[in-house]
């Protein structure tokens, strides 16, 4: 087993909707590499918080929280992968904005980015990893060979959630969307710690009118050249 700092990341953050799960998903496929979707453990948190009752806004309670939850991914060939919270799967949960809102505030607590560190640093594995999230190319592995920043306009990034949610069935209006998908860009990229921002020696793709296999195509050339 090699040493862990020995083993190749692809880290792609960006903000919501510009397409990284999609786009990490098929490159590890393709690269036959470790997925760390790290936004599914704030998510995680925020719902096991909610189960509890408690306050978001309640440091010292998120925080244990965010110490005590127990997260599982349930990997299924050709199908989602689930999300396992405490025992239960959250995964429908867990798609909503309600989430995403809710992720987007225990984020903002050091302490609770703090308690998902060496979770994280476990998922670097042989033959490799792609990292999915906001700080995986600044923070977490800053020492990645590889990193990329995927954009899109805030329209485009509103219009592609609009569609996946209906897809799955979800009550959803596009302003309505449009609105919450910019309140929580902002607090994540105005954050005191970790904020969603480009490492200086990310790769920036503006994905507005690219098509997801012209993404992929992009991305994987980033690791083989
Ligand atoms: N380049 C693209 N062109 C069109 N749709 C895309 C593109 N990339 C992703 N999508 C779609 O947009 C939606 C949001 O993508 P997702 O990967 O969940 O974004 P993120 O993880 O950044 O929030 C999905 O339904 C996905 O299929
Ligand atoms: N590495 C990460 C990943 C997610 N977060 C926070 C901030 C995000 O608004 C929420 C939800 O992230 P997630 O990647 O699941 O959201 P999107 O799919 O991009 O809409 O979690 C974070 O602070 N750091």
């Amino acid at each position: 087993m090699p040493h862990a700092s020995s083993v190749p990341v692809l880290t792609i953050d960006g903000p919501s909707g510009s397409g990284k799960g999609t786009i990490s998903a098929l490159v590890a496929q393709q690269l036959g590499w470790h997925l760390l979707d790290s936004g599914a453990l704030y998510r995680a948190v925020g719902y096991a918080a909610g189960m509890e009752g408690l306050d978001l806004s309640d440091v010292e309670a998120v925080t244990r929280c965010a110490q005590t939850t127990r997260i599982q991914f349930r990997a299924k060939k050709g199908a989602e992968t689930r999300v396992i919270v405490n025992g239960h799967d959250a995964t429908d949960e867990l798609r909503t904005e309600t989430a995403g809102a809710a992720a987007s505030a225990i984020a903002s607590v050091p302490s609770v980015r703090e308690a998902l560190v060496s979770l994280q640093l476990g998922f670097r594995k042989a033959p490799g990893l792609v990292a999915d999230g906001r700080d995986m190319g600044t923070v977490i592995f800053p020492d990645a060979a590889f990193k990329v920043f995927l954009t899109a306009s805030a329209a485009e990034r509103a219009k592609r959630r609009y569609k996946q949610l209906k897809d799955k069935g979800l009550s959803v209006t596009l302003s309505g969307l449009q609105r919450e998908i910019e309140a929580r860009d902002s607090r994540d990229a105005s954050r005191a710690v970790a904020p969603l921002k480009p490492a200086a020696d990310a790769l920036l793709v503006d994905t507005t009118g690219m098509g997801i296999d012209e993404v992929v195509a992009k991305v994987l050339a980033v690791v083989q050249p």
